[in-house]
């Protein structure tokens, strides 16, 4: 099986979560499996609030309602895949640029079941460079900041994301305390969102794996 194939079969494997009302989407190739798997299943939800532009026309080609987090309440899931997890199913996010809304729609969920292929799950986060995405014209000092505390920032030029900022991919950074990290980045003035999640981690970890499924809880 190639990683697509494990990334479907996690993803799959999550409309066992999916109940009624209107569910959290996130972002990415491992939801676009999802989004195409929940198509099957549509007649269970009211609809999902999306946290990307993708997300949102992918699920509204299936015909599945997309409804601002505004007009709805407290989520009851969020499903979503990640760049990395550690065995406490705290993540790295961002990888496609969406990390600032995932991280709204999260925190907004009362379960978020995490996605992906098991080469995702890591002893140590940090190995896949740290999302973080920044005011435009703060790009430079945010740029100075992370390279004091250890990091190399990139940026990813070119690429502006659905809040209209600019993302550096953080390489080089060994992330032993991810809480920590995560409000240590926040505090930079002119950052938006760091890719850590960690406050707020997954609860449900599926992983797709040769031998089928792989389900991890905290
Ligand atoms: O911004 C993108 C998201 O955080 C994705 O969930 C993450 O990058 C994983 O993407 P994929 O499922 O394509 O590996």
């Amino acid at each position: 099986m190639n990683q697509d194939d494990l990334k479907k079969q996690a993803a799959e494997a999550a409309l066992d979560y999916v109940e009624s009302g209107v569910i959290g989407v996130g972002t990415g190739s491992t939801v676009n499996h999802f989004i195409d798997a929940l198509a099957s299943v549509k007649h269970r939800i009211e609809g999902a609030v999306s946290s990307s532009e993708v997300s949102s026309e992918r699920l509204k080609r299936h015909g599945i309602q997309v409804f601002d987090l505004n007009a709805v309440g407290e989520l009851a899931l969020y499903v979503d895949g990640a760049d990395e997890s550690n065995g406490q199913l705290e993540l790295i996010k961002g990888g496609g640029g969406a990390l600032t809304r995932e991280k709204i729609v999260a925190a907004a969920s009362r379960t978020f079941v995490c996605i992906a292929d098991e080469s995702k799950l890591v002893e140590v986060l940090g190995g896949f460079p740290l999302p973080v995405e920044v005011i435009p014209m703060a790009r430079s000092y945010v740029a100075r900041e992370l390279v004091q505390l250890g990091g190399t920032p990139v940026w990813r030029e070119g690429f502006v994301t659905d809040n209209g900022n600019l993302i550096l991919d953080v390489q080089n950074l060994e992330i032993t305390d991810p809480k920590g990290l995560e409000q240590r980045i926040n505090t930079i003035a002119g950052v938006v969102t760091v890719g850590i999640f960690a406050w707020r981690p997954a609860d449900v970890l599926i992983l797709g794996s040769a031998q089928g499924p792989r389900t991890i809880k905290p």
